[in-house]
């Protein structure tokens, strides 16, 4: 009651015209930083009281002392749980979490999929045939969905190549289930009515995903998979879990981060034609490799701007303070954290603060190219779009190379542009999404061949 609130009318409103989270978070929650001068902001959303942190300065207490802000478990009626598991990385805390991100690390560690990533790519230009018209964040999810598959887990789901991908067709139609706003706000519902069809397919789809984990105790590879089979202290249901976990985390967000790239390239052709200059003289007729990509400075300061703008995760996973918390704010404001009150570090709040960025809401990667050329370093205080603190996004350097990698080939041999009336002209628009993932939603693209 004594924090900054969010009109709970408001947010209801918003969760009801199903608004974007990036959307509910400029406008609901970056006022409460920008004209406040607030650190942080509390609303009732998804069933419970939420704060959000607005603060670079709080969020970097919270952000870094993962001891004494452990993840939230997550609420037991959320089905969603069901399919994704507690047992793994993501939602585990502790010494237990230790574990597996000891493992975890070690195996991501071990592959850079660089040239995984280039086969994809090339099964997908055979797809988009002549180009003309075509639906790229349907690509991009699946492209992104596949990346995970082959190096992550060691399984193809063929999803580029099979337009009825049995996985990417369960998936979908649980995410769909999912992203309904009445069980999202009110969690309850769902165990008051429980939804027979959801659970089966769920259900379901972990079954595929022990299938998969078998196929590969016998058949082993060069993937992350393989790798954490060889750590004999994981249990079988967490193997299961972590899978789940990889991908879930592992395709949406690249999908959404490669969309929102390629939208704002076609919005700014200049940017575009700059980034292609610079990928054909470094790319030199051979595939992209690390010592290639890394001469790419401009196309990586792109991925670092769409990162920001549209950053895929608006905010972290909640965290709680089991005694309770002061926090200290640059405002010079302190905030009393009650024990157990969920705790959200809101990433799109920092990325797109006037406080934070000059010109907050427009594509400009220039602004990174002071950092890329060793002048100065990326503000891990401001710029957040995988976390920070240990429990940053461990894959943050394979995304990193697979935007990078799928992109310059895109550069390459295609060029592209917006069609006229897109709805996507002056930024890309997300679609509402149960994660609060911004993700771009019917973005056709015009692909014209280079030749
Ligand atoms: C552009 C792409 C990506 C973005 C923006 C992103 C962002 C993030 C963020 C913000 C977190 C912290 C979440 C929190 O604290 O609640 C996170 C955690 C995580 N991410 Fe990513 N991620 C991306 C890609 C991936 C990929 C490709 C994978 C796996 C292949 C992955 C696996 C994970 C895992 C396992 C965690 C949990 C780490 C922990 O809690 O210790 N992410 N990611």
């Amino acid at each position: 009651r004594h924090l900054p609130r969010v009109s709970f009318f408001r947010v209801l409103w918003s969760y009801a015209n199903k608004e974007t989270e990036e959307a509910r978070i400029r406008k609901l929650y970056i006022p409460f930083m920008q004209e406040k001068g607030e650190g942080v902001a509390i609303s009732y959303a998804l069933g419970r009281w939420l704060i959000h942190i607005l603060d670079p300065k709080i969020w970097r207490t919270v952000a870094d002392d993962a001891a004494n802000w452990p993840k939230e478990l997550p609420p037991s009626d959320m089905v969603f749980f069901r399919f994704v598991g507690t047992k793994n990385v993501v939602f585990s805390n502790g010494e237990t979490w230790q574990k597996h991100s000891t493992v975890v690390h070690a195996a991501l560690k071990r592959t850079l999929p660089i040239e995984q990533f280039t086969v994809l790519t090339q099964k997908l230009f055979k797809r988009m045939g002549d180009g003309g018209l075509i639906k790229w964040d349907h690509w991009t999810m699946r492209v992104a969905l596949d990346a995970v598959g082959t190096t992550i887990l060691g399984y193809d789901f063929e999803a580029v190549e099979n337009d009825n991908s049995p996985f990417l067709k369960q998936y979908t139609t649980i995410m769909d289930a999912l992203s309904i706003p009445l069980f999202l706000v009110f969690p309850i519902f769902d165990v008051w009515f429980p939804r027979k069809d959801l659970i089966n397919n769920i259900d379901a789809l972990i079954a595929r995903f022990q299938a998969i984990l078998d196929y590969k105790r016998e058949n082993r590879g060069n993937d992350m998979l393989t790798y954490m089979l060889e750590e004999p202290s994981l249990t079988e249901e967490e193997y299961r879990h972590n899978m789940a976990a990889f991908f879930v985390a592992g395709h949406d967000s690249t999908a959404a981060a490669l969309s929102t790239l390629v939208a704002y390239l076609a919005i700014y052709p200049a940017f575009q034609e700059r980034a292609r200059k610079e990928v054909i003289h470094a790319l030199d007729n051979k595939d992209p490799d690390s010592h290639n990509l890394a001469n790419m400075q401009f196309l990586y300061a792109c991925v670092l701007e769409a990162l920001r703008i549209n950053t895929p995760f608006p905010f972290t996973a909640p965290r709680v303070s089991p005694t309770g918390a002061t926090l200290h704010g640059s405002n010079g404001k302190s905030y009393y954290i009650p024990p157990n009150t969920s705790t959200v570090l809101s990433i799109a709040s920092l990325h797109r603060n006037e406080n934070n960025w000059s010109d907050a809401h427009t594509f400009n990667p220039e602004r990174h190219l002071d950092t890329l050329t060793g002048k100065t370093k990326i503000d891990a205080t401001i710029w957040v779009p995988f976390s920070r603190g240990p429990r940053q996004c461990p894959a943050r350097n394979f995304a990193m190379y697979e935007m990078r990698t799928v992109t310059a080939l895109l550069l390459q041999s295609w060029e592209w542009e917006l069609p006229p009336g897109s709805p996507h002209a002056i930024a890309p628009q997300n679609v509402f999404s149960p994660f609060g993932l911004s993700s771009p939603k019917d973005l056709y693209i015009n692909f014209t061949k280079r030749g």
